[in-house]
């Protein structure tokens, strides 16, 4: 059987490369090459993207053998309807292995065309790196590569304001726009270069900040030899995803008439503040995530689906959902809880298997960004603890052991979370003294978490009962009687 490639993909067409975005991963192939796809076929954009890996990855190699060609599955509901459907992504002209063929880099820099600039790097990604220097190629961080980039272009056109581009990243943290911005900034401060470059900054460029919205659980691992069937070629880079989307960018409205989205049916708009959007989003279907994920998994239960439709695992979630992060969001009530019931909806997506162990993926810091600011908003509004979302903070202290009954977990986290936690769990002795040092040491830690949790007044207390619930009976028998609705 041959591979997805030009050769036999007869619609295959070569677009001008106008977009540099860095990351070759799931999120941005379903998300934003797809709506460039749906531009070059439903407007006059007329564009390609070129893909710059952020860290090493071979997946630029099997992208390259692809000619850029990739199939995406769309699932789920689609106008009211369940559609399963399926199309060739032709955006993508090429990756650019930054690491062998840094030339081909500052080539694209001098490109007159090129003009938007996306990214997603997760949230670890937009961070500065002070031992990135302009000379190395590349920089070991995305914002270093990117400053060496728009210096590069910089130069190239004696600084001509209209060769400046848009900037659009998609990591979910806050503003991330502005924070890769000052990132830019500090890198130019640090090399040095003429003042002349920080002005073509600020007034040829101009960083949006974005929220983006679309569940992809990535490649089909389980079913691909279906899909191959299916499809009748290989594709290594298949790419599962839902139907809904939304991509809320904060930026300048005149950016419009360069990508002009709202021609093309995409539920992507531009707005003069995204933060109620993110606000919500973060809150309620990341938090969602997370919260569930140490749960579910130590439930026995191994994706997002079988949870939410799990009659005590699923009314936990929303109920925790309702009752404890829905209270410490500043927007109308109803308004939430209709958001929230379209999420459990998303959620139940019947054709999507999102696998906990994926969203389980760095989950302390996920817990930090996405529940902790909810947990202690609450005891702010409430002067009490929200019990929910201590259980699960104790349930993902109760992940960390590494154990699902006789199994292990495979922990993925920063080598630091993973040690303090792999320590404190061997220190612990079974007894209540134990839960209690547990708990107090781990709530302590103002590396994982920013603050010190033990200043919440009967966190320390609360969650080692719950870790001591978790550890000797079990998530069934720890998780009974916390749903309101359940209790007889
Ligand atoms: N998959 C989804 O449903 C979804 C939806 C919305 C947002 N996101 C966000 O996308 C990110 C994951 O993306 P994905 O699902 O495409 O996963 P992926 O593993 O396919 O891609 C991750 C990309 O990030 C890069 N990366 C990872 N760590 C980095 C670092 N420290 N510095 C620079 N680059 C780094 C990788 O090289 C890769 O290009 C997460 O941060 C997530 O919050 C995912
Ligand atoms: O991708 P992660 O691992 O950062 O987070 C897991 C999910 O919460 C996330 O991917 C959501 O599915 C996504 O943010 C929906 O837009």
């Amino acid at each position: 059987m041959k591979t997805l490639s030009k050769d036999i993909y007869q619609q295959y067409k070569q677009y001008p490369e106008k977009i540099l975005q860095f990351g070759e991963g799931n999120f941005l192939r379903a998300f934003v090459d797809w709506q460039i796809e749906v531009l070059n076929k439903k407007t006059s954009f007329n564009g390609s993207v070129v893909i710059v890996q952020p860290r090493g990855s071979e997946k630029i190699h099997r992208l390259n053998k692809q000619n850029g060609l990739y199939t995406l599955y769309q699932q789920g509901v689609k106008d009211g309807k369940e559609v399963n459907e399926h199309n060739v992504i032709n955006s993508i002209s090429r990756g650019i292995d930054i690491f062998a063929n840094y030339e081909d880099y500052i080539d694209l820099a001098g490109k007159e065309e090129l003009r938007f600039i996306v990214s997603n790097t997760t949230e670890a990604g937009i961070a500065f790196d002070p031992s990135d220097r302009l000379e190395d190629r590349p920089q070991k961080s995305f914002p270093g590569k990117l400053s060496a980039f728009l210096y590069y272009r910089f130069k190239k056109f004696n600084g001509d304001t209209s060769k400046g581009c848009i900037i659009i990243p998609c990591e979910l943290i806050e503003e991330n726009g502005k924070r890769l911005k000052e990132i830019v900034l500090q890198y130019a401060d640090l090399w040095e270069v003429e003042s002349e470059f920080v002005d073509w900054i600020h007034q040829a460029n101009t960083f949006c900040c974005s929220l983006v919205d679309r569940i992809v659980p990535g490649f089909p691992k389980n079913s691909i030899d279906e899909i191959t069937k299916e499809l009748g070629y290989m594709d290594q880079l298949v790419v599962v995803g839902e139907q809904y989307h939304l991509w809320v960018i904060q930026g300048p409205k005149w950016i419009k008439n360069e990508l002009p989205v709202e021609g093309a049916g995409l539920n992507t708009f531009f707005v003069d503040d995204l933060t109620p959007y993110r606000t919500r989003k973060v809150k309620i279907l990341n938090g969602a995530h997370t919260s569930m994920a140490a749960v579910s998994y130590l439930y026995g239960l191994n994706t997002v689906g079988e949870t939410v439709n799990h009659e005590i695992v699923g009314t936990f979630i929303k109920e925790l959902i309702e009752e404890e992060i829905i209270p410490t969001i500043a927007m109308s009530s109803e308004e939430l809880t209709l958001y929230a019931a379209e999420v459990l909806d998303r959620f139940r997506n019947p054709y999507i298997h999102h696998y906990l162990m994926s969203i389980a993926l760095n989950g302390v810091s996920k817990f930090k960004t996405r529940n902790l600011p909810s947990l202690l908003e609450y005891v702010d509004v409430k002067g009490k603890l929200p019990t929910k979302l201590v259980f699960t903070l104790s349930a993902l202290i109760a992940f960390y052991k590494g154990k699902r009954g006789e199994e292990e977990i495979n922990l993925e986290d920063h080598p630091v979370v993973l040690s303090v936690l792999k320590d404190r769990w061997e220190n612990c002795d079974g007894t209540r003294e134990g839960y209690s040092q547990l708990s107090f040491s781990v709530l302590g830690d103002e590396e994982l978490w920013g603050t010190d949790l033990n200043l919440i007044a009967g966190l320390t207390d609360t969650v080692a009962d719950y870790l001591e619930r978790i550890e000797k009976n079990g998530m069934k028998a720890a998780l009974d009687g916390l749903s309101t609705s359940l209790i007889k």
